[in-house]
């Protein structure tokens, strides 16, 4: 069973990474997770055997990242420094049919947004047990919601989340159930429930931006699915 997950997300990984970097890639943003470390491997793999390749910068969406981009000889860069980024390649925790995910099982879902927003494409990668009819269905641990430490209290009051657990830009995390989202108008409800609470920094769910998921099956073969609406969106946004 691990096996084949893990097979699974690697082939996901690969097939991601080979249908969308190419020689007019220059700037990438690299997930945080398990999944993405298949991304980073087949990324390395190809900046080291492919001369045409003219990758300029690795965008970290965490420390995990970061390290990942060092660690594989790739060159590592800050957003700061390059503001609009080509392509990123993350992983969800769960997927819906429109593409929309639920992220930040790792903690890391407001720089992983931060990065995502700043994407001409947003490219999710998995293992077969992410893909979902609707949100809150395979995820039941609940939507991460960034807070504040300042606001921790009073709104766990409001949303009951469990919790909690650091990020890394020193904010807390509370996971928050609320219910299955069934649609495209009940993850944005969900969404907008959350983030205009007082302290709230960001909620983990990422709502048309993925245009491709690439799914690692448990027999070996990738399945991909696409989102034209979020594809066009998430381009126009960052011209
Ligand atoms: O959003 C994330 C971290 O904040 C991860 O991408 C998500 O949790 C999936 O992780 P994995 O690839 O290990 O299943």
């Amino acid at each position: 069973m691990a096996d084949l997950v893990e097979q699974a997300k690697k082939k996901a990984s690969y097939a991601a990474i080979d249908e969308h970097i190419n020689a007019n890639t220059h700037v990438i943003g690299i997930g945080s997770g398990s999944t993405v470390v298949y991304c980073v491997e087949r990324l390395a793999q190809r900046f080291k055997s492919e001369p045409g390749l003219k990758i300029r910068a690795c965008i970290p969406t965490s420390f995990q990242a970061n390290q990942l981009i060092l660690e594989a000889g790739l060159p590592l860069a800050e957003l700061n420094a390059h503001p609009v980024i080509d392509v990123t390649f993350d992983g969800a925790d769960e997927i819906d049919a429109s593409l929309n995910c639920i992220k930040g099982g790792g903690g890391c879902h407001l720089q992983e947004k931060l990065v995502a927003a700043a994407s001409k494409k947003f490219v999710v990668v998995a293992d077969y047990r992410k893909e979902s009819t609707a949100l809150g269905i395979q995820w039941t641990k609940g939507i991460p919601v960034e807070v504040i430490p300042m606001a921790y209290v009073t709104i766990q009051k409001k949303i009951q989340g469990l919790g909690p657990c650091v990020t890394d830009s020193g904010n807390l995390i509370l996971d928050v159930f609320l219910g299955v989202l069934t649609g495209d108008a009940a993850v944005t409800d969900a969404h907008l429930k959350l983030i205009t609470i007082p302290g709230v920094v960001e909620t983990g769910l990422f709502i048309g931006m993925a245009g491709w998921a690439y799914l690692g099956a448990a027999d070996g073969s990738v399945k991909t699915l696409t989102n034209v609406t979020s594809q066009k969106k998430q381009e126009s946004s960052v011209l």
